[in-house]
């Protein structure tokens, strides 16, 4: 499934030698991108990196699949409960590759597939609204969580838990699924003691890294889509993104010239879809491009406050909001636009009597006007000396979207390397968390709630 990678407008031959980037920038990374390249590769041998092999690996699926069977004999919906890497997959590839209005067709016309519904805020409107919209016999919650740990999916389990304990009763258990750790954390103790249906995370798999784990594949399966597709789309990727010549190499490359833009003082990364389909990918590759790439410290312990600000726009919603600025604002953006050849469906645009001036519109497409939309923007773009590229998808099928994802995961891994940072980790994530568990109560965080009052009366001194 071949995803084209269009750079023509990130180089200095178009742009210019401030913003663009030259042949000689570009070929001046090569003894680092293969010393990168080497150093995955002995990581990838040694185990350390087993996403690489997610792809490839028949049992987890051949196991989703069997229980998948299983919950869609038995139930009509399914609610994931789950945040960031728990959670934006799912939502992305659900969006991509199932109707709009799945949740509200006949399960005949959704391929068998249940109602799927995605909890990964902890607004009381938010999770409440959901609920009331479910029977609880009919419901089964998948709660994923890599950690066992996370405060916003264990509140919403327990609300759950007491939601469908109040309806079904003592068999509120057949009801839950608990995604996680294979051997740590609080629900795999729980999936232990308590008998719940359970599957793992493989070890060395982060959260934004697991698309391709039951975490997105069992929910996404339930669902009704061809999970089996998805992981041929990214196993037809692998051989590309680990090919040792960065310019052969999409991943390897784009990462590359995100990198030199960065350099260049192109310091916002921002996606932008030109398809409804693929707006949502956006959210999962900024919580990927964020959380790995935002370090205060590389790998060496100096301190250097890195990291492309990813962004989301829309096209072509976004031409008439955040365009304006992208156009005419600071020289620090890189747009990435993601775009399908073949948007699936067209709709001819009729002539619209009465009108003047609209004629021109008559006998074409809308699939012909956002194409051109893009095109335009594109364009526009690179006159205004704004660097942009395109990753192009023959269409949006579980198998294109399983090989973007899959480039986009290497991607991030070897801009890790590239921008000297640890692409797997988020420290800086943790701090705000023991605040929040200080805050509620945490027994051992009794001293942190300290510091938080001493911190939150100097911060709350201008208040209206
Ligand atoms: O799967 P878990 O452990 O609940 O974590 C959820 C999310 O929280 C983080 O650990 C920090 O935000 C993400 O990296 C992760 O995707």
């Amino acid at each position: 499934m071949s995803i084209g990678f269009d750079y023509t407008n990130m180089m200095a031959s178009v742009l210019g030698p401030e913003r663009g980037i030259s042949e000689a920038e570009l070929e001046g990374l090569r003894p680092r991108a293969e010393a990168i390249h080497r150093d995955l590769l002995v990581r990838r041998e040694e185990g350390f990196l087993p996403f690489y092999e997610l792809p490839f690996d028949k049992g987890p699926v051949d196991a989703v699949l069997t229980l998948a069977g299983e919950l869609c004999r038995q139930f009509e919906n399914v609610v994931v409960l789950g945040i960031g890497g728990s959670a934006l997959g799912t939502l992305a590839l659900f969006r991509a590759l199932c109707p709009l209005h799945h949740n509200f067709l006949p399960r005949k016309e959704r391929g068998g597939g249940l109602r799927l519904f995605v909890l990964d805020n902890v607004d009381p409107v938010g999770v409440s609204e959901t609920l009331d919209l479910l029977a609880p016999a009919e419901t089964v919650f998948l709660v994923i969580s890599k950690s066992g740990s996370t405060v916003e999916t264990m509140s919403q389990f327990s609300i759950a838990l007491d939601w469908v304990s109040r309806s079904v009763g003592t068999s509120f258990r057949d009801h839950f699924v608990l995604v996680t750790d294979p051997v740590s954390g609080a629900l795999r103790k729980l999936a232990a003691d308590e008998g719940y249906r359970s599957c793992s995370i493989p070890e060395g798999v982060g959260g934004r890294f697991s698309l391709f784990t039951p975490v997105g594949l069992l929910p996404l399966a339930l669902a009704g889509v061809d999970i089996r597709a998805l992981l041929a789309g990214a196993a037809s990727m692998a051989e590309r993104v680990t090919l040792e010549n960065f310019r052969e190499n999409p991943a390897y490359l784009n990462a590359a010239l995100q990198y030199l833009a960065y350099g260049k003082g192109l310091r916002i990364s921002v996606m932008m879809p030109y398809s409804d389909r693929l707006r949502d990918l956006a959210d999962w590759f900024r919580q990927l491009w964020a959380e790995s790439l935002g370090k205060k410290v590389d790998l060496q312990g100096n301190l250097v406050h890195v990291g492309p600000t990813p962004v989301k726009a829309l096209g072509t919603t976004d031409q008439h909001s955040q365009v304006q600025l992208y156009m005419e604002g600071p020289f620090d953006k890189v747009v990435t636009f993601l775009s399908p050849d073949d948007y699936g469906c067209d709709l001819a645009i009729p002539s619209l009597a009465g009108a003047s001036g609209l004629a021109y519109l008559e006998g074409h497409t809308l699939a012909e006007l956002i194409r051109c939309e893009q095109q335009a923007t594109a364009v526009t773009l690179t006159q205004n000396g704004r660097a942009n590229c395109t990753l192009s998808l023959p269409a949006v099928t579980p198998e294109s979207v399983g090989a973007l994802i899959y480039m986009l995961e290497i991607q991030t891994l070897f801009a890790g390397g590239l921008f000297g940072v640890n692409p797997l980790d988020q420290p800086g994530v943790e701090e705000g968390k023991d605040f929040t568990y200080a805050l509620m109560g945490r027994p051992g965080y009794e001293e942190k709630k300290e510091e938080f009052s001493r911190a939150f009366q100097r911060q709350s001194r201008y208040l209206l």
